[in-house]
């Protein structure tokens, strides 16, 4: 703040008397000067009284000579002031005065200005207006808001952080009450009691603020106060975020701790930032002492840094440390498409241990896929012949004949590619026949373990062997009884097993295991398998004479790839069943799309059909099933056509003799594309529609095929 300064405050032009002046001359200088009390000094120009106006009036009053002299008049106890008073004495001298004024003299106590009450007032305004504009400006810069209220809670004034906190504006607020504005903040401690509140916080719908309240006195009287706020919504917000951070932290790093394997987490420069329990203990580091440490002094030649830099993920690679061989993985973390740090995962295990986990796995796989039929099998929803969707003529003639088969008792053997529908004809069958009327029991002769195989089959009688369940157990020949039994992959029964199954077909009876007793049965076998059981009775490894007792009526399922037609149908069937599944509406699939479903080559057949439809209807956005959703090797051109099952040994063959393959290929893609365009009553475009694939690429092909002369009639 400016420092005082009596200078400011006094009259410097004055005129000083000599005692032996006359009142004459006095009033003519008082006239001219505008001043009303005037030093009087000595020879030594030493102050030495004050002549006032005062004084002057009432000696004219009294009738006195205008030649009277100063010394007659003069207040010789005069009040001076020496120039280094400060700001306090001086206002007490002003209040006190009897003569309205003060002379300031030097330390020579020679009169050097005069301080008169005027004077004094503006120079006190000067100061006010200064003070004034000071708070102003503090008041306005404030980050704070800031309101004052009077002791009648009406609104004074608001500063501009306060008018953009409440979104009010200073004009807006006038003659308002502060519970217009503010509801609910009570300040009647402050206005009563005169006490400050100090970090209150106040609600104010979405907002949160803390309050310090202040009274304003005036001579010992309350006369408002000045509320200063901040909006500390965010901070309340910041603070909850950072609460659910730490949170995370600690859940991410008790997680980490309480993981096998070992965690080292670095950010983008490489340095250490987490290091999980049990990596610290096998690197045999502190956890302190490696935090925040270039990688490479935890893990000498690791490839993390690369990972770093390039994002490209290490996966199950083999390291050796100190020796022994580790199964390391190095993830990079990313985000927005920026590398911003990698996870280093060493697998513990010892490589044998990791191969007998996997064969554990394998095992606990058939028996979840055995468990899953058992499942099945409680489900009793039909399956009828026309739910089998197809297009192709092939096909289509199976249904016809199934549908024929179906109302006898004969065995039936179907045999085809996995996934091409061999258990949904199955079901067909056995629902479009007699049998329906009873279950329809599969046994997965791949899936039910060997030791299990037997007991699973026959049953077998209470307390047969040990380990038994105590009241026997009904095989599956028994639960099917007047149903059919699905022996699904029959080409993996076990050759002690097929002749106990070939007893059983003739004899139309069995034995629970430990029973001698018979039971008759009344079943129909329906067997599947992808084998070529030709093939494996002619390697000695399935039974001739059970071989021609399934196969009494036999149906061979084509591959999706030999099915074109159905490519573009099943598309459409497995897009309205998962859009009903997901409760989705993905309407259309995109040309392009179309065209790379068509030119794959299905090793998979249906169930992978399937599959890419449910996966693509997942990560669809929109309506449309674009080709970007597709799974990428769908779209490598050279994986189509050489993927072949490896099931179907008359397929294997042909897919060891490409040629043959692609020209037996050509041959049933050109007869599609015929056969379409005769549908469609030669309209090519609806032809191309209708198989599901562009109009420049069906004419192309047919370009193609004719320039080769592979196009039947062309
Ligand atoms: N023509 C079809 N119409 C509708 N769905 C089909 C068709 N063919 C197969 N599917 C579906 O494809 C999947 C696989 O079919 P399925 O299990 O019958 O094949 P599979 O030949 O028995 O296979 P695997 O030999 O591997 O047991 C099933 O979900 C089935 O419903």
């Amino acid at each position: 703040m400016k420092k005082f300064k009596i200078e400011d405050v006094m009259v410097r032009s004055f005129t000083s008397v000599s005692p032996g002046q006359s009142l004459k001359t006095v009033a003519e200088i008082m006239h001219k000067t505008k001043i009303e009390d005037l030093p009087v000094t000595n020879d030594d120009d030493k102050l030495i009284g004050v002549i006032t106006k005062s004084s002057l009036l009432w000696a004219v009053s009294q009738g006195m000579s205008y030649d009277t002299k100063v010394r007659d008049l003069m207040v010789d106890d005069a009040t001076n002031v020496y120039e280094c008073i400060d700001y306090e004495n001086l206002v007490d001298i002003v209040r006190t005065t009897k003569i309205g004024s003060g002379i300031i003299t030097d330390a020579d106590e020679k009169p050097k200005g005069i301080i008169t009450k005027s004077s004094f007032m503006r120079s006190m305004f000067k100061k006010e207006s200064y003070l004034n504009a000071q708070l102003n400006v503090i008041y306005q810069t404030m980050y704070n808001g800031l309101i004052t209220v009077d002791s009648k809670k009406r609104f004074l004034g608001i500063n501009r952080a306060g008018e953009k906190i409440l979104h009010k504006d200073n004009s807006s607020l006038k003659g308002a009450l502060l519970s217009d504005f503010l509801p609910g903040l009570d300040i009647d401690r402050v206005l009563i009691l005169g006490k400050s509140l100090v970090g209150i916080e106040y609600f104010h719908g979405d907002f949160n603020f803390l309050c310090n309240i202040t009274p304003m006195e005036e001579n010992g009287q309350i006369i408002g106060c000045v509320i200063v706020f901040q909006d500390i919504t965010d901070l309340v917000q910041q603070m909850s975020e950072l609460e659910s951070v730490t949170k995370l932290y600690r859940t991410l790093k008790l997680i980490m701790d309480n993981a096998y394997d070992g965690i080292v987490v670095v950010d983008d420069k490489s340095y250490i930032s987490l290091i999980n329990d049990s990596a610290a203990q096998f690197f045999r580091k502190n956890e302190q002492e490696i935090l925040n440490r270039p990688v490479e002094e935890l893990i000498a030649d690791s490839k993390v840094r690369e990972v770093v830099k390039t994002g490209v993920p290490i996966k199950n690679k083999l390291q050796f440390i100190d020796g022994v061989p580790y199964v390391v993985s190095i993830l990079p973390i990313l985000r927005k498409n920026r590398v911003i740090g990698a996870v280093f995962k060493i697998l513990f295990r010892h490589l044998d241990e990791v191969k007998e986990l996997a064969e554990k796995l394998d095992q606990a796989g058939k028996q979840l896929a055995y468990y899953k039929d058992r499942v099945k099998e409680k489900k009793d929803d039909k399956i009828m012949l026309d739910h089998i969707v197809t297009a192709d003529s092939a096909f289509k003639k199976i249904k016809e004949e199934a549908e024929i088969a179906a109302r006898g008792a004969s065995n039936i053997l179907i045999t085809g590619e996995s996934g091409t529908g061999k258990e949904l004809l199955a079901q067909a069958i056995h629902c479009a026949s007699p049998f329906a009327k009873g279950p329809l029991v599969k046994v997965n002769c791949a899936a039910i373990p060997e030791n299990l195989l037997e007991s699973e089959f026959f049953g077998y009688a209470p307390g047969a062997f040990t380990g038994a369940e105590k009241n026997g157990k009904q095989g599956k020949l028994m639960v099917a009884q007047g149903g059919s039994l699905f022996l699904d992959e029959i080409g993996d029964m076990s050759l002690s097993l097929q002749s106990k199954l070939l007893r059983v077909l003739q004899e139309r009876s069995f034995e629970p295991v430990g029973s001698n007793k018979t039971v008759k049965i009344n079943i129909r076998v329906i067997a599947a398998t992808n084998q070529n059981l030709e093939k494996l009775v002619e390697d000695g490894k399935f039974r001739t004479d059970l071989f021609y007792r399934l196969n009494v009526v036999g149906f061979h399922i084509p591959p999706l790839r030999h099915r074109s037609y159905d490519v573009n149908l099943l598309t459409h069937f497995f897009l309205e069943k998962y859009n009903k599944i997901f409760g989705v509406h993905i309407k259309k699939i995109s040309t392009e799309a179309c065209e790379i479903l068509h030119r794959h080559n299905w090793p998979g057949n249906v169930r992978e059909l399937e599959n890419v439809i449910e996966r693509a209807i997942n990560f669809a956005k929109g309506d449309v099933l674009d080709n970007d959703i597709l799974p990428p090797y769908l779209k490598e051109p050279n994986k189509t056509f050489i993927k072949s099952s490896p099931v179907d040994s008359l397929q294997n063959k042909t897919a060891l003799l490409p040629k043959k393959l692609v020209s037996k290929r050509k041959q049933y893609e050109i007869e599609e594309i015929l056969a379409a365009i005769q549908n469609t009553g030669g309209n090519k475009a609806k032809a191309a529609k209708l198989l599901g694939i562009s109009r420049s690429w069906m004419y192309e092909k047919l370009a193609r095929f004719a320039m080769e002369g592979s196009c039947p009639g062309q």
